[in-house]
């Protein structure tokens, strides 16, 4: 098995003169569960079309187990399994039946391993109910074992979660963990859920308008936000002290409270120090081990970086 499973190189889309996504490179290790985040219209679908061949970037390229993909399409995708665009079924055939239609389009499986694909996802017991009776949950798990039939080693999945319910959800992600787990399946997917990234992915990659700004194992994400929290009063004027003496970067305020980013090798003991001389009153300043949804506001409330070489690691969150 090729060790990077997916690599996708300085890629850029534009819709007419929209740009969808922009000069954005990352790749995904084989046997990693890979949360794809970003707000509407992040360009989430966009990559993933892309990278299932769909979508044709306007420069750069997508490899998929090493081969790329607008080249080598057929190679790139044969130990992939996708569930990208809600599939159509056949309302009044059940569900094997549905799977043996969409078997024989594609790549012709046995029975035996319909009935396997079907017991993955627990529809086994329903596999003779007619579709039309199905719930959205069970739709979800229908399309889940077509993704299945191709005995994928990648699985790519685009907001897998849309639509369902807290059950559903939990049923999702308790299957995407056994699918990783039983099957050592490399998966991506994309969301806007961020419980859900949370959960269940050990490498994220968050888009914000086409651009990337973070990518890497979820654990640096927290190392490599060294985001301070901070209430002060007046709040703006002492962010803008700080910042006229150089000594942070960013800052804002999110459903938590105030944030800044300090510059390189500044302490919290030395913005506490200032703020205190400069006559602001401090009420809290400490490094919290943030939650993704704090360290996700703050990446997208963050100008965005410029697109070079450096934007493009984690060094700059
Ligand atoms: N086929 C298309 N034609 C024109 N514009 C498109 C097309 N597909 C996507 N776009 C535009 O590209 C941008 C990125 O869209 P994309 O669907 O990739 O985002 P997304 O992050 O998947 O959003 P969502 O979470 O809403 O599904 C958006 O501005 C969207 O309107």
């Amino acid at each position: 098995m090729n060790p990077v499973a997916i690599e996708v190189r300085h890629v850029s889309k534009r819709f007419g003169r929209r740009p969808a996504v922009e000069d954005l490179s990352f790749s995904v290790p084989a046997g990693a569960v890979c949360g794809l985040l970003g707000h509407n219209g992040a360009g989430k679908s966009t990559v993933i079309g892309m990278i299932l061949g769909q979508v044709w970037p306007d420069a750069g390229e997508v490899r998929v187990q090493g081969w790329e993909v607008t080249r080598h399409r057929a190679r790139a995708l044969a130990r992939v399994g996708a569930l990208f665009e809600t599939p159509a079924f056949y309302e009044e055939l059940s569900a094997r039946r549905n799977l043996e239609i969409f078997s024989s389009y594609t790549a012709p499986v046995s029975r035996a391993e319909i009935a396997n694909a079907l017991q993955r996802v627990g529809l086994n017991g329903n596999e003779r109910a007619p579709v039309r009776t199905f719930s959205h949950g069970m739709r979800m798990r229908l399309a889940l074992a077509q993704a299945l039939l191709p005995g994928p080693e990648i699985l790519i999945l685009d907001e897998p979660g849309e639509g369902l319910d807290p059950e559903g959800m939990y049923e999702l992600r308790q299957m995407i963990r056994q699918l990783h787990r039983d099957l050592r399946l490399t998966i991506l997917f994309s969301s806007h859920r961020l419980n859900e990234v949370e959960e269940l992915c050990t490498h994220l990659v968050v888009l914000r308008q086409g651009r990337k700004v973070f990518d890497g194992p979820w654990d640096r994400l927290q190392s490599a936000s060294n985001l301070v929290r901070l209430e002060a009063e007046p709040f703006a004027e002492a962010v803008a002290a700080l910042a006229r003496e150089g000594l942070i970067r960013h800052s804002g305020r999110d459903p938590e409270g105030g944030w800044v980013i300090p510059a390189p090798g500044v302490e919290t003991d030395t913005l506490a120090r200032r703020l205190v001389e400069s006559g602001y009153r401090l009420r809290e300043i400490h490094r919290p081990r943030a939650s993704l949804e704090s360290l996700y506001l703050s990446l997208m409330q963050r100008p965005t970086p410029p697109v070079t070489e450096a934007a493009s690691t984690t060094d700059r969150v």
